[in-house]
């Protein structure tokens, strides 16, 4: 009797964002999990093999790993979800940010190549996306970026350096040549002629990320008010079950009033955009909260693993059960 389970390969199981798509997905009655020997992991005919029987791959590995693989693979019948930088803004690859819109939705489901978006980029372009298409944000405008992560965002490597080393930097900012690998998929997916200025940061804390847009006179089309971009915000995710926009001025959630915690959403795949303004002075402030772990890598992955076997995006439950 064959088995009418999804067959899921997760190349790179052992790492930081493999680990956790493995966690989430280990328990489901409608999936079986294709693995490889510890010893095998990184041979790449076995690899090959393995994912050619899957119908998705899940690729969790560095960017050269993922083109070697991809090389190997050619145009096999299997849906690849690569969570590297590596076809992000690729032709042939589909962008994993459902909510994009709703063409993109379907555009996804059609495709076998998806590639899974960066942890910034997910919020950068939840913010600028909605405001350069509802003519708020200057197609034509240089938009600034800030974000900070948790160390787990920098993979085994900067988590057994945040985690072993005496007197690590509490903080830190970092891609200073302002040529960050994430610059590329934040332009074109937020619809911008030109490339954001970004800086990104890390803190030492493990996970959770928050990630800020000014909305400046200067990148604006015409007098904006902070109720016109929370508006714009709150329209284009209208329904969507991972990505809310909090009410404007609604603090209840800040810690001690004050504080916009950067964990508060972590092991979750939920994202929050919250739009904040000095009316007097006309700036305005919009910042997404996510997990970098969760929306911006495993969680992201996994919801379109939902999307592409008919499943509840939200809940993995067969739809008709919910
Ligand atoms: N961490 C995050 O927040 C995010 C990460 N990503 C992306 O996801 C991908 C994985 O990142 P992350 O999990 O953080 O990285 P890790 O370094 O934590 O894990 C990478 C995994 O890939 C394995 N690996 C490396 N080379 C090969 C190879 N040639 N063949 C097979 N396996 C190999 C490693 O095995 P071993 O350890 O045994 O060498 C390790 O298990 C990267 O492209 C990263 O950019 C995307 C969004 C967010
Ligand atoms: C804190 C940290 O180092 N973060 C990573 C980005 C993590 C991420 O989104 O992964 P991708 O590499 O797949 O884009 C960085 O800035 O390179």
């Amino acid at each position: 009797m064959t088995s009418n389970k999804t067959k899921i390969f997760i190349d790179g199981q052992h790492g930081t964002t493999g680990l956790k798509i493995h966690e989430r997905l280990k328990d489901r009655p409608d999936i079986e999990l294709l693995e490889l020997p510890m010893a095998d992991r990184k041979d790449l005919a076995k690899r090959v093999e393995i994912a050619k029987a899957a119908d998705i791959a899940v690729l969790c590995l560095p960017d050269a790993a993922v083109k070697e693989l991809m090389t190997a693979l050619g145009d096999a019948d299997v849906c690849v979800i690569d969570a590297s930088t590596a076809h992000r803004v690729a032709d042939g690859w589909t962008y994993g940010f459902p909510e994009l819109s709703k063409e993109h939705r379907k555009k996804l489901l059609a495709s076998k190549r998806i590639s899974n978006p960066g942890c910034y980029p997910t919020g950068a372009i939840s913010i600028l996306h909605p405001l350069v298409e509802a003519g708020i944000v200057r197609a034509d405008s240089t938009p600034a970026v800030f974000g900070v992560s948790g160390y787990t965002g920098g993979g085994k490597e900067l988590v057994e350096i945040h985690e072993k080393t005496p007197n690590v930097e509490p903080f830190g900012l970092y891609g200073l040549e302002l040529t960050h690998k994430h610059v590329p998929e934040m332009k074109k997916y937020s619809g911008l002629s030109h490339a954001p200025l970004f800086v990104p940061s890390v803190g030492h804390y493990a996970q959770g990320m928050l990630i800020m847009v000014p909305i400046t006179r200067d990148i604006t089309t015409k007098a904006t008010h902070a109720a016109d971009v929370q508006k714009a915000l709150s329209d284009h995710y209208a329904g969507e079950k991972f990505v809310t926009v909090r009410p404007f001025a609604d603090r209840k959630w800040l810690e001690r009033d004050r504080f916009l915690r950067a964990d508060r959403l972590i092991d979750t795949n939920s994202m929050e955009l919250a739009v904040y303004a000095n009316e007097i002075d006309g700036n305005i402030l919009a910042v997404a909260s996510l997990d970098n772990l969760g929306k911006g890598a495993s969680g992201a992955a996994v919801q379109v693993i939902n999307l592409k076997t008919g499943v509840d995006e939200a809940t993995g439950l067969a739809v008709a059960a919910q």
